[in-house]
C-alpha cells in the first residue's frame, strides 16, 4: 500500500487496505516481530498519507467470525492475496462468491439482480489457487513494485474488464465446487487402485527409507542365480547397457566411467558370442572418448542416433539427417529459464538440445522444468521433435529417434548374420530405456530372437 500510494500518488485520500491479519497459530520471538513490524507498517503509512478521517490501512487484528469476513469481501473492489508461501489458499474463491452476492444481498445493497458483478484479484503466484483463477493479475510477491503497479492496474481497469474477469472467475468457482473435486478425487483414487489387487507388493529398503511399492504382476526382483544359469546355459548374447544411472550412478561428480566397469564391459566383450551395446543419450564424441579402451564395444550416442558397431567402424546413422533448424526456436527459450533458474545449463550436442538443473535448487528446478516442457511443446509444436524430461533434465530430440531403435538394429543384424540370440539383457535407469524393453519384450513371440530365448529387462533404482 505504502508502494502504491508512492508510486501512484493520485489514489492517496481516494482507497483503503483493510487488512485481515488471521489470528497467529503459533508463539514465539519470529511471530511477536511480524507483528511489530506490521503495527510499525501500518502507523508509518497512516502517519505519511492519512488526514483527519482517513487512514489509509485499517489493521484488523482480532479473530473475525467468517459472515465478518464476507461483508468486508463484499464490498472489497479488490482482493489482494500475496503470500510469499501458501497451500491452497481459498481466500480468493471465497471473495469471488461474496462479490457474485445472491438476491438478499442485492435487496441490502439496493442492487438490481441483473446489475453486473466484478471481481478484482491480485494473487501470488506463489499460492496453490493462483494457476486456476485465469482472470486474476498474478504477482511476484517480493516484487513490491510490480505489485503496486498490479494494484493500480487492478483499481484503473475499465468497468467491462472488470466484468468480464468476474465472469471468468465465478464460472471457474461454481463448476470446480466440493461436489466436484469429491468426484474428480474418487476418479483418481479409483483408477490408481483398479488394478492393485492384481499386483504384488515388495518392501524396499532399510530403516527410514524402507518402503512398500505394488508393481505389476510380471514385474521380477532380479535373481542373480536365474541370470547366471541362463547366461552360461546360453550360445548366443545380446546384452544393451545405459550409461547414465546405470552404469555410472546419478550422483557422481565424475561422469566418466571406473576402471573397473571397463574392465567388466571388455571382458563382455572379449566372448565372441557376446555382442555388447552401450546405448547413451550422451554426444557421440564422449561416449567414444569415455570407451576408447573398448575395442569390441558397440556404442549408440543421441538415443541412437549415431551408431558404432566397433571401436573402429565408422558411425551410422539409424535415421536419415536430423534437421535441426529447431533449435534456433528451443534455444533462446532454454536461454530464458537458464537465466531465470541458478545453477542450470545448456547441452547442445548435434541433434539434440538438453537443458540441465542438475546443480539447481532441487524445487524450484523441477518447477520451472515442468513449465520449460509446456513452453518448448508449444513453441516446437509444428516442428519435427520431441520434448521429454529425465533425470533432472528436459530434452528435446528428432520425432522417431528413440533407444528402441538400437535395439531393434541390433537384433536384426544378428538375425541377418543367423545368429540371433538366446539371450538378451538390458539395463537402463529412466524412460528414454523403456523403448529398448518394449523393443526386446515384443521380439520375444518374433523371429529376431532364439526359440526360448531368456529375456531381461532391468531397471536399476526406482522403477520409472
Ligand atoms: O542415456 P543416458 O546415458 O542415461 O544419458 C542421459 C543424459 O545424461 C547426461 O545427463 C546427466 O548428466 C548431466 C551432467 O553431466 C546432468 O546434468 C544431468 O542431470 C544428467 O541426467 C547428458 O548430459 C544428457 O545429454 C543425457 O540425456
Amino acid at each position: 500500500m505504502e508502494q502504491l500510494l508512492m508510486q501512484h500518488p493520485e489514489w492517496q485520500g481516494k482507497i483503503v487496505l483493510v487488512q485481515i491479519a488471521n489470528p497467529a497459530r503459533g508463539k514465539g520471538k519470529d511471530v511477536k516481530e511480524v507483528q511489530a513490524e506490521t503495527n510499525a507498517a501500518v502507523k508509518r503509512i497512516n502517519k505519511t498519507f492519512g488526514k483527519p478521517g482517513y487512514d489509509p490501512v485499517v489493521l484488523i487484528d482480532a479473530p473475525l467470525k467468517f459472515y465478518e469476513k464476507v461483508a468486508y469481501y463484499v464490498v472489497a473492489e479488490c482482493c489482494l492475496v500475496t503470500a510469499v508461501r501458501d497451500g491452497m489458499n481459498l481466500i480468493p474463491y471465497e471473495y469471488i462468491i461474496s462479490r457474485q452476492g445472491n438476491d438478499r444481498l442485492n435487496k441490502l445493497l439496493g442492487q438490481e439482480p441483473s446489475a453486473p458483478k466484478k471481481s478484482m484479484l491480485v494473487i501470488s503466484e506463489f499460492i496453490g489457487c493462483s494457476p486456476s483463477l485465469s482472470g486474476a493479475i498474478r504477482v511476484n510477491p517480493w516484487n513490491i513494485e510490480s505489485v503496486a503497479d498490479a494494484m493500480d492496474s487492478a483499481l484503473e481497469m475499465a468497468e467491462p474488464e472488470k466484468q468480464l474477469r468476474h465472469e471468468k472467475h465465478y464460472r471457474y468457482v461454481s463448476t470446480h465446487d466440493v461436489g466436484y473435486w469429491a468426484r474428480s478425487f474418487l476418479q483418481d483414487l479409483e483408477r490408481t487402485c483398479r488394478d492393485h489387487s492384481k499386483r504384488r507388493c515388495w518392501g524396499i529398503g532399510f530403516g527410514l527409507s524402507f518402503r512398500v511399492v505394488a508393481l505389476d504382476p510380471n514385474f521380477k526382483k532380479l535373481s542373480l542365480e536365474r541370470i547366471v544359469s541362463a547366461y552360461k546355459r546360453s550360445t548366443t548374447r545380446a546384452i544393451l547397457l545405459d550409461y547414465d544411472g546405470t552404469l555410472m550412478p546419478q550422483a557422481s561428480i565424475d561422469k566418466s566411467p571406473s576402471s573397473k566397469s571397463i574392465d567388466i564391459i571388455n571382458s563382455l566383450c572379449r566372448d565372441k558370442n557376446n555382442m555388447v551395446f552401450l546405448v547413451s543419450a550422451r554426444s557421440r564424441n564422449t561416449v567414444a572418448e569415455w570407451f576408447s579402451e573398448c575395442e569390441k564395444l558397440g556404442l549408440a550416442a543421441e538415443h541412437g542416433y549415431f551408431l558404432r558397431l566397433t571401436r573402429d567402424a565408422e558411425w551410422e546413422t539409424c535415421v536419415p539427417v536430423a534437421d535441426i533448424t529447431w533449435k534456433q526456436i528451443a534455444e533462446p527459450v532454454m536461454q530464458l529459464y537458464t537465466e531465470t533458474t541458478d545453477g542450470s545449463t545448456i547441452e547442445d550436442k548435434e541433434t539434440s538440445l538438453v537443458w540441465c538443473y542438475e546443480d539447481a535448487d532441487p524445487d524450484f528446478g523441477s518447477c520451472q522444468a515442468k513449465e520449460l516442457l509446456d513452453h518448448l511443446e508449444s513453441v516446437l509444436a509444428n516442428e519435427p521433435v520431441t520434448v521429454k524430461s529425465g533425470q533432472s533434465i528436459v530434452e528435446v530430440k528428432p520425432q522417431g529417434v528413440s533407444k528402441g531403435l538400437v535395439a531393434k538394429h541390433l537384433l536384426s543384424i544378428m538375425q541377418e548374420n543367423e545368429t540371433s540370440p538366446d539371450f538378451v539383457l538390458c539395463i537402463g535407469d529412466d524412460r528414454s530405456d523403456e523403448d529398448m524393453f518394449e523393443v526386446i519384450v515384443t521380439s520375444m513371440a518374433g523371429p529376431s530372437l532364439a526359440q526360448n530365448a531368456e529375456v531381461f529387462a532391468c531397471t536399476v533404482g526406482r522403477k520409472p
